[in-house]
């Protein structure tokens, strides 16, 4: 990886086992219908298409977390109006002329300091961005220096040296209400989020915009694959012919009425359930296509020991996946669905045979160092998880009980509940850190499981 990243903050010496979460041991085979709320990665580009818009339009389903409700506020600030409707999964957006002297709070979420900046350059005068602490660590400079080539000023509000573009948070945009466009050379390799956010406003750039791809590997391309999609769904000209090219074509973002797939990588820990406890765990409103890396779930749960099939529904289709309790280990390349790997990472450790997982050397800047992460968490637990240039190796080895740490990580939380439904005295330490993308986890796991009682009932 081309893009250096930086360490992270360490957590506290002492988790706060107190307040830990104990993950509920599965006590027989799982039967389990689970609705997962819409997909973050469509909602937040949906979001700012919307924002973008030639007038009113409406997103049906939006996802309701942190990172939704983060690009929400940050939007309005921008001088967008954004309304719910008969309920909160239904949003209102009237596009406006988008103010400057404002400040982006970006949580810990890639898509909102991503994905606005190139927004914020449209603005009428400067935008402040900041984060949480993990956010200061998160790459950022391909998107700013690609916006400082287009003839934006950015500005380092943080510990760079005078005159230095920034590279990481907090730093300021100077919108002067244009942005002329052109063409840039962006390295991406350290996030596919690079791409999409500036291909998400480029539409409102006066010559567009062709971007190139110059890095040594690319992460998340279904998720480049989504951007192309919901531009053109906008009536948006993209050329994608190319290899690592992309280009935008200058004008109109057509205001729509949207809806909002089920988040499928959200879906993943309930489904991989099913493999861990035995039993069928189900998601409705599973699409026939989709540019979600989550996709590639049902496949990789297959390798892994599953099967998987597809039922009509009420709302499209039913995935349905069956297991027996055995797990086999497998050798994947995740580079395409990075978000995946801390599910089958954790299915890993509890598998009959190793794992590799390779092409993720970018997740050392997701929310956490999640390769880091993981191997020191599954290695507490008594596994073995080691770290290799681009991924893990897993070597299933017997585990105990142990606090799992997961440095404001969603997905962390998400594994130690996995692991927890067959290794008894797992506590989750943070799980509410599960609502940057699925408020409500611990409650939906439980009820997975058939747990009354509320949490730690069936621990
Ligand atoms: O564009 C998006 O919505 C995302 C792209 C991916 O980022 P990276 O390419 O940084 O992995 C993914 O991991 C993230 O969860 C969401
Ligand atoms: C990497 C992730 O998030 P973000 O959008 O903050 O990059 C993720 O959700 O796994």
């Amino acid at each position: 990886m081309s893009a250096a990243v930086p360490p992270h903050p360490q957590p506290a010496a002492d988790p706060g086992v107190g307040d830990a979460w104990p993950a509920p041991v599965a006590t027989g085979a799982l039967d389990a219908t689970v609705e997962v709320p819409g997909s973050k990665s469509l909602t937040n580009r949906l979001l700012v298409l919307a924002a973008l818009a030639d007038g009113p339009g409406t997103l049906r389903g939006a996802l309701r977390s942190r990172d939704a409700d983060l690009m929400i506020a940050s939007l309005r600030d921008l001088g967008v109006a954004v309304t719910e409707g008969d309920d909160p999964a239904t949003l209102h957006v009237t596009p406006g002329p988008l103010r400057g002297g404002t400040r982006v709070d970006t949580g810990l979420a890639g898509t909102v300091m991503r994905f606005l900046p190139p927004v914020a350059a449209l603005a009428d005068g400067p935008v402040h961005f900041d984060g949480d602490p993990q956010a200061r660590v998160r790459p950022m400079g391909p998107v700013l220096a690609a916006l400082h080539t287009l003839g934006i000023r950015v500005t380092d509000d943080g510990q760079a040296p005078a005159g230095r573009l920034p590279t990481h948070l907090p730093f300021t945009v100077h919108g002067t209400g244009r942005v002329g466009g052109g063409a840039v050379d962006v390295d991406a390799s350290a996030s596919s989020q690079f791409v999409s956010g500036l291909l998400l406003a480029a539409a409102r750039y006066e010559r567009g915009l062709t971007l190139r791809h110059v890095g040594s590997t690319l992460p998340s391309v279904p998720h480049i694959e989504m951007t192309v999609a919901t531009l053109r769904d906008a009536g948006v000209r993209v050329d994608d012919s190319r290899s690592g090219i992309w280009q935008v074509a200058p004008g109109p973002v057509a205001a729509r009425d949207v809806r909002v797939e089920p988040d499928l990588s959200n879906a993943a820990p309930f489904l991989a359930a099913a493999l861990v406890a035995g039993g069928t765990v189900r998601v409705p409103g599973w699409p026939a296509s989709t540019t979600q890396p989550g996709a590639l779930v049902p496949q990789l749960l297959e390798r892994m020991g599953a099967v998987t099939t597809t039922e009509p529904g009420a709302d499209g289709d039913v995935l349905v996946v069956t297991g027996s309790g055995e797990i086999h280990g497998v050798d994947v390349d995740l580079r395409a669905a990075g978000e995946l790997a801390p599910t089958f990472a954790a299915l890993a450790a509890l598998a009959d045979s190793p794992t590799r997982l390779r092409g993720i050397a970018h997740l050392r800047g997701h929310e956490t160092d999640r390769l880091a992460a993981l191997a020191t968490e599954i290695t507490r637990m008594g596994g073995r998880c080691e770290e290799t240039r681009d991924g893990l190796v897993i070597t299933p080895q017997p585990l105990h009980g142990s606090v799992f740490r997961t440095y404001a990580d969603h997905r962390m939380a998400t594994s130690g509940a996995l692991l927890g439904l067959r290794v008894p005295g797992v506590r989750v330490e943070d799980v509410a850190t599960t609502a940057k993308t699925l408020p409500g986890f611990d409650a939906m796991w439980e009820r997975m499981l058939g747990v009354a009682g509320g949490p730690g009932a069936a621990a």
